[in-house]
């Protein structure tokens, strides 16, 4: 600057009042001139001078700019986690805060942002019976995955597979095996279930065809597909599998392989090859109760009250085995409707066991999965992290509830006192309005003394005190002698005449308000 005001100084008196001839001529020559002249500064010319001096205003003029907007945007983010789940907003404060935010924590808000009024769910399906509602969810649709050139052999001991095409389901009792003979595929085995190879798994799905997704969730995109043997599976491509190691994966499915029981969804086997890490399930045809509660089924759902009693019960037993049968046991971690999924039969299955564990191996790594999703997700979990099978139970208490009353955990279209049903129905049943919150697509409903006993359920799995939920196996006790008494009372054919007589009014005891609503 100093040399630059030297130079203006230097600049001689007369070039303003330059008299007859051509100003305007002359003053562009000086003009010239001057700015061509070298400056002291390393020599360079007073015109490069003021272009970089003019270059570094905008430079920082943009700066300035860049550091305000994301400031704002930090702001923002804050205070949109504030909104939608107070007992959340620590933890994602502190992710927010993070140096370097990761994509997962930009998923959490993205999902939160998903629940708001301005989006709300569309129907995943048409839903009829007796066409399986699989239509993907088009709001969850992300990018495709871009399929790879399989591998066309594996380095030997690398653990990987390279059959030719054809292979089909292979015993899973022997050892694997790594070597083979030349010509013959490589065949590797587990104790439990089946090694895919990339290349069976990409015939039965057509190429993981676009028409084969069945739909979306925070692992992956889940296929639908046909082995040779006719055999329906489906086909779960792992997104983010973190580099993870391969054997690692094997140890950790191998533990989910193990698990056996009519209402857990059971993994069949899986494919590790390069950068693929996929996870073959039995195929479950009847979609999955989110889209039968929330879908577009017309006036009256087909879900009557014992389909629904049935898949609370089923969910409770599937649960139950993850909890108490089995050693170690298993935290599901993310128990909502959308893992419940159905066949044509009404039989309830949970899916997505033990991939929380599988997926989250890393400590750091904070994904949806280990935040559960919004509005099942148990206050002392959100609040603190710290995780047990009681945070199933409260999450099983919300699905309980949402079964009961086609409700969703959190719906922002509805009025402000019933955005959170846990909240909504604690008050409707401390205002003994029990019976009006059962789903008004029910066609039958149940009687007083039943709903108010399976309300009774939920709301002793919502306790906010972690140490007072039941447990699963309590839990199925309650369900049964609730079912036990629908039946009963179908047998007398009392349910239509008395479902709201005053003295069964499902109304709670002085007690049961104290103890469950408040
Ligand atoms: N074994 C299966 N048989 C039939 N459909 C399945 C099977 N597993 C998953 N699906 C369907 O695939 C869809 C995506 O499932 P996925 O478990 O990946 O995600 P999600 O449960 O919807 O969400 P999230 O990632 O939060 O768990 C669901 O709609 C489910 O109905």
């Amino acid at each position: 600057m100093a040399a630059l005001r030297r130079l203006l100084a230097d600049a001689p008196p007369g070039h303003h009042h330059k008299q007859g001839g051509a100003p305007s001529d002359w003053s562009a020559g000086y003009l010239n001139g001057w700015l061509s002249q070298q400056t002291p500064v390393f020599g360079l010319r007073l015109w490069v001078l003021i272009g970089i001096a003019v270059g570094a205003a905008i430079v920082l003029v943009l700066l300035l700019i860049f550091v305000c907007l994301s400031r704002r945007r930090r702001r923002r983010d804050e205070v949109l986690a504030a909104n939608l789940y107070p007992a959340d907003t620590k933890l994602l404060k502190q992710h927010l805060q993070q140096a370097t935010p990761t994509k997962d924590i930009q998923e959490i808000v993205r999902r939160q942002q998903q629940q708001q009024p301005q989006t709300p769910p569309q129907p995943a399906v048409q839903l009829a019976k007796a066409e399986p509602p699989v239509t993907p969810p088009q709001q969850h649709r992300a990018q495709a995955p871009v399929i790879p050139t399989p591998p066309a052999r594996k380095t030997p001991g690398s653990g990987m597979s390279a059959t030719t095409s054809g292979g089909s389901e292979r015993d899973g009792a022997t050892p694997r095996s790594t070597g083979s003979a030349a010509g013959a595929p490589e065949v590797s085995h587990l104790g439990w279930g089946h090694w895919f190879t990339l290349r069976e798994l990409e015939e039965a799905t057509d190429g993981l065809a676009e028409e084969n997704v069945i739909g979306e969730g925070g692992y992956g995109i889940v296929y639908r597909g046909t082995l040779h043997n006719s055999t329906m599976i489906a086909v779960k491509n792992l997104l983010n599998n973190r580099g993870q190691a391969e054997k690692e994966f094997k140890v950790e499915v191998e533990a989910i392989g193990r698990v056996r029981h009519k209402n857990l969804v059971r993994l069949l086997g899986y494919c590790v090859e390069g950068a693929y890490r996929m996870l073959i399930y039995e195929y479950v045809d009847n979609g999955n109760l989110d889209q039968w509660l929330h879908g577009d089924v017309g006036e009256v759902s087909p879900l009557t009250w014992d389909i629904r009693m049935n898949i609370m019960l089923a969910t409770a037993k599937g649960l139950a085995y993850l909890h108490e049968g089995l050693e170690p046991k298993v935290v599901h971690r993310d128990i909502k409707a959308s893992n419940i999924l159905l066949d044509q039969q009404w039989n309830a299955k949970v899916s997505d066991f033990g991939l929380a564990k599988l997926l989250c191996s890393e400590k750091s790594y904070v994904t949806t999965r280990v935040m559960g999703t919004f509005g099942y997700v148990a206050p002392e979990y959100a609040s603190t992290g710290m995780l047990n099978e009681r945070s199933d139970v409260y999450s099983f208490g919300v699905l309980i509830m949402e079964i009961i009353t086609g409700r969703s955990p959190v719906d922002y279209t509805r009025p402000a006192g019933e955005v959170n049903l846990v909240e909504w129905l604690k008050t409707m049943v401390a205002e003994r309005k029990a019976e009006e919150v059962v789903d008004p697509k029910m066609a039958e409903k149940p009687s007083p003394k039943i709903l108010k006993r399976a309300l009774l359920v939920a709301l002793r799995c919502v306790d906010p005190d972690a140490n007072k939920r039941p447990k699963m196996g309590h839990v199925i006790h309650m369900l049964e002698m609730d079912d036990l008494l629908f039946r009963d009372d179908k047998k007398a054919g009392r349910e239509s005449s008395d479902r709201y007589s005053s003295k069964e009014d499902g109304s709670f005891s002085k007690r049961e308000h104290h103890r469950y609503i408040w």
